[in-house]
């Protein structure tokens, strides 16, 4: 995976991230406001009916109270209205109260009651046309003020009881839109976990991949990576009927460096080696440590000729290098064998052979000396 890959897929895990947040935040409000709103409605409505049913009470004895004081004065009309309003009110408040989740058993008694109060209107009605034909108004006053002390009984004890299971249903329903809010903070918490565990895996891969194919000294690429390249180069040359040239560089009397000086100032001067190899190449050239104290430059689009100015600036620099920067008292020399194909005789198995003839070449006949491989 190349790192535009990784930034990528960072973006699309974000972006999804971001996405199912959303959601759950979009998911929780339309809950919350909906539960809000229908537990509302559900009691909002039984409480206003009872509210309005609450004035026939208060209406019936008003005018009862007014009966009493003015017995000859009936207000016939008010009761008659009343007598056809009470019924229509419970019937409705009774209709309420079944579609309600209010348990049964709590409002039964008030519906008992209510319907008991229905069951007296009819007599009620008989007295008030008693009344109104000149009876004696004793009875319906008893019997009105019986039934107004029903009423009133019975949707004061109402209200009460929606206004209890209001504000119990409105607690319940808070609690539970918390719960569901840690719930999905959870699952969010638990998805990015996740997100982020893949990612740093996907890093990790891709470490391994990069380490597999590195010279852990140098940082320069290793034999496995040039092979991988050399592949890729030889098909473009092959296609494109370019030139390759690869040439192989090895430090000269090495193992007396190391024995002098020991290993790690070996070390140090291999680092100053491998850095001055990339700063004397171009960038499409694949320079890799192959070995030892065995370098490899593989140069694309590269004849002979520029392939033997390329080894010789090289040699040329590395035979420069000050002490200081080397870290050892010595002057360090490089010999170079370089081999070039074009086409189809590019592949990597027979340019590495004939550098490294050439090499040996260079190495036989003094060192210090880049020597060319003829075809
Ligand atoms: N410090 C250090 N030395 C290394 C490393 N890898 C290989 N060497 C040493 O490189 C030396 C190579 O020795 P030789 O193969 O005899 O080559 P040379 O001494 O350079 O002789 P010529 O190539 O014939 O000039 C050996 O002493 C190895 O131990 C490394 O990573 N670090």
């Amino acid at each position: 995976m190349t790192s535009s890959d990784r930034i990528a897929l960072g973006h699309w895990l974000t972006a999804a991230f971001t996405l199912l947040t959303g959601i759950c935040a979009l998911a929780i409000g339309l809950y919350m406001v909906n539960a809000r709103q229908h537990v509302g409605a559900n009691y909002t409505a039984l409480v206003a009916d009872v509210v309005r049913a609450q004035q026939h009470p208060n209406l019936l004895r008003t005018i009862l109270n007014d009966l009493q004081e003015h017995p000859q004065q009936l207000n016939e009309q008010r009761l008659d209205n009343l007598m056809w309003r009470i019924p229509q009110h419970i019937a409705g408040v009774s209709h309420g109260l079944t579609a309600s989740q209010l348990d049964p058993a709590d409002y039964a008694p008030l519906l008992e009651t209510l319907q008991q109060v229905e069951a007296r209107l009819p007599e009620m009605e008989r007295q008030i046309e008693a009344v109104a034909a000149g009876a004696d108004p004793g009875a319906l006053i008893s019997l009105g003020y019986a039934v107004e002390d029903d009423l009133a009984w019975a949707y004061s004890e109402l209200n009460d009881l929606i206004h209890g299971a209001a504000a119990e249903q409105r607690i319940l329903m808070e609690r539970l839109a918390r719960i569901i809010g840690l719930l999905v903070l959870l699952v969010l918490l638990v998805v990015g976990g996740l997100m982020l565990a893949l990612m740093r895996l996907h890093r990790q891969r891709e470490q391994v991949a990069r380490l597999s194919l590195a010279d852990e000294l140098t940082g320069l690429g290793n034999r496995r990576y040039l092979l991988n390249a050399a592949e890729q180069l030889h098909e473009l040359s092959r296609r494109d009927e370019t030139s390759l040239s690869l040439a192989l560089i090895d430090l000269d009397h090495f193992k007396v460096l190391n024995d002098t000086w020991g290993h790690p100032a070996g070390d140090k001067v291999l680092e100053v080696f491998a850095n001055t190899l990339l700063e004397a190449t171009r960038q499409a050239d694949v320079v890799t440590r192959i070995g030892g104290e065995e370098f490899c430059v593989l140069m694309p689009n590269t004849d002979a000729e520029g392939a033997y100015q390329l080894a010789e600036r090289i040699r040329l620099r590395i035979g420069r290098l000050p002490k200081e920067k080397l870290g050892v008292a010595t002057r360090l020399t490089v010999s170079l064998g370089i081999a070039t194909g074009q086409g189809p005789d590019t592949d990597f198995d027979s340019l590495y052979s004939r550098a490294d003839s050439a090499l040996y070449q260079a190495k036989s006949s003094g060192r210090d000396r880049t020597c060319i491989s003829m075809p």
